[in-house]
């Protein structure tokens, strides 16, 4: 199926490449991808609601479209310079804010959605009775 739309249209196939890229070169990208998992299969485990599900989908998806904004920011000012400019650094530096940004209110939407999960199932006790 991915591979039917992957091979026949250029704008998918430019779109997985660039993903590609972003997992190659990029540390923090690996991280969000064991992150990523970690969470699925957890969230898997403590049967989560369709809401719960709803919100860390759109928590783990702010953080990787952050990340993948970043990269492409990155490489465009790589292009604009190889020299240090203080204008390349604030590019960069907020890019890289607004992924550490998105990290952390998805860290924060996680311990929100399996605080209470993981206490039922450790302590048996309720925190929305
Ligand atoms: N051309 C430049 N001019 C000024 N500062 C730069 C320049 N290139 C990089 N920097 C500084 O070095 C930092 C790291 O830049 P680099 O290109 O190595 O990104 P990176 O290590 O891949 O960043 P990230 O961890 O966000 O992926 C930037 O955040 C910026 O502060």
């Amino acid at each position: 199926m991915l591979r039917f739309f992957v091979g026949r249209r250029p704008a998918f196939k430019h779109a997985f490449q660039g993903l590609k890229f972003v997992l190659q070169t990029q540390y923090n990208a690996r991280i969000h991808l064991a992150m990523t998992i970690l969470v699925v299969i957890f969230g898997l485990l403590l049967r989560l609601s369709n809401l719960e599900w709803a919100i860390i989908v759109i928590a783990i998806g702010l953080v990787w479209i952050t990340e993948i904004i970043n990269t492409a920011l990155e490489a465009l000012v790589d292009l604009v310079t190889q020299q240090y400019h203080p204008l390349a650094k604030i590019a960069k530096d907020t890019a890289a804010a607004a992924v550490l940004f998105a990290s952390f209110i998805a860290v924060l939407l996680g311990i929100a959605i399996f605080t209470p999960h993981l206490l039922y199932l450790f302590f048996k006790f309720n925190l929305n009775p």
